[in-house]
């Protein structure tokens, strides 16, 4: 017998039909005597429509607080009907929303990007447990929290995926499966580009990314809760089947824990290519790269300024790199002369919360050093990553003092 968490997107469950085609899949699950947690987004736009008429009606007036409760109605009402539509097939279920004692998910008080405790969220949750031993199907309202006096929050837009992997973290289910308008994770949006095509499977890494920088398919969040022993998939709704394939989400593996700070095994060098007015050339920085790729030389990282350009390769390719290089620098006009710098560590500082923790998160990386007078060589951001270089006699202090800032 397995234990699924199943997550009903808002299009999935966007009109009658629908909703009792994903009930039915949820009984046919049930039937085969696996045990089944439904989590469900608010039918179709509710939410947007919710929102939509509070600020036509309260304007700047709206509070967070009452926007929140305005909200949590398009999932009160889901998690009601589709468990009405279970039952109506004959399967007892219930409804589990921030009103009734069995409610898992508990928060911070702020209404509209709740923090989830999940210490207490973990302790309740094995209430969930009791319903299923019963045969009960349990219908949670994704995207809702539950605050510190009692009241409704909401996780964040789109949370309900979070809900989903949070609840199969905290019962050790087997499978989450998210249910959702697409095949599952394709090679981009297909309703942007229709030519996309279906992935079968994706890393965790992989897709925190790809919704990190606006992918909707899933909420990059979510994926905080994904053990890598809890297998975990996004289908179609239009299969009517929680066995349909779609995208397999593995991972993640060991070493590649969403939250890290890991320094490269080998030391890193740094070539910088100097020309006057570099940014404003077409094809330079495609020079650059393609004269080390024709040659196998893997590039670490690149940056590009006014009039300098900054390669990161190995050192044991340093000076191999250097040489080619140099012949690029004499033959084009653009480039004017180039340097082979310090060795230096390279630091990569992992966070799916990035983007949430800024703005601040430089500083709060950049501070430790400063202090103990550490250099940065060089740094990059992005949503997710951090990367830094710094003198290699650093490398392992450096990578102490981020290790606690992560903490
Ligand atoms: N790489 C991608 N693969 C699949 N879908 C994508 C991708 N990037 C963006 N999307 C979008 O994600 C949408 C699914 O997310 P969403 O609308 O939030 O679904 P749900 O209502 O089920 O939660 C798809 O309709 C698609 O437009
Ligand atoms: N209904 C909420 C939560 C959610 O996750 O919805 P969906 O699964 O349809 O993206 C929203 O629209 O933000």
């Amino acid at each position: 017998m397995d234990l699924i968490v199943a997550k009903f997107g808002g299009t999935s469950v966007g009109d009658g039909a629908r909703i009792k085609k994903a009930a039915q899949s949820v009984v046919n699950e049930y039937m085969k005597g696996n045990q089944i947690v439904v989590v469900v987004s608010a039918v179709n736009k509710t939410t947007d429509e919710l929102i939509g008429l509070s600020t036509d009606a309260i304007g700047a007036g709206l509070t967070d607080k009452q926007k929140a409760e305005i909200m949590a109605m398009g999932e009160l009402t889901s998690a009601r009907l589709f468990s009405a539509t279970i039952e109506s097939l004959g399967v007892k279920s219930e409804f589990i929303d921030p009103y009734n004692k069995l409610w898992p998910i508990m928060t911070d008080s702020n209404p509209l990007e709740a923090k989830i405790d999940f210490k207490t969220t973990n302790e309740k949750a094995e209430g969930i447990r009791e319903l299923l031993n019963q045969g009960i199907v349990p219908v949670i309202c994704g995207f809702l929290g539950k605050g510190p006096s009692g009241e409704i929050t909401t996780l964040g837009r789109g949370g309900s995926d979070i809900t989903a992997f949070l609840i199969g973290h905290c019962l050790d289910v087997s499978e989450v499966i998210i249910v959702t308008d697409v095949e599952g994770v394709m090679s981009t949006d297909p309703n942007k580009i229709e030519e996309a095509e279906l992935l079968p499977e994706i890393t965790v890494e992989e897709l925190r990314d790809l919704a990190t920088h606006g992918a909707q398919v899933l909420h990059p969040h979510a994926l905080t809760y994904k053990d890598p022993l809890i297998s975990a998939k996004i289908i179609n709704f239009e299969h009517g089947n929680l066995s349909a394939k779609g995208t397999r989400i593995v991972g993640p593996f060991e070493g590649d824990s969403l939250k890290s700070v890991t320094i490269y095994k080998n030391p890193i060098s740094l070539i910088a290519i100097v020309g006057d007015g570099m940014l404003k050339r077409s094809g330079l920085l495609a020079k650059v790269t393609s004269c080390l790729a024709d040659n196998n030389i893997n590039i670490f990282g690149i940056s590009a300024g006014q009039n300098s350009m900054t390669v990161f390769v190995e050192k044991t390719e340093s000076n191999k790199a250097y040489h080619l290089l140099h012949h690029l620098v004499i033959e084009d006009e653009f480039f004017s002369s180039l340097s082979l710098g310090e060795d230096a560590s390279m630091i990569t500082i992992v966070s799916p919360n990035f983007a949430d923790e800024t703005p601040g998160i430089i500083s709060n990386i950049t501070e430790p050093l400063r202090k103990n007078k550490i250099n940065i060589i060089e740094i990059s951001s992005s949503q997710t990553a951090i990367v830094l270089y710094v003198d290699i006699k650093d490398g392992e202090k450096a990578l102490d003092l981020l290790n606690e800032v992560l903490e």
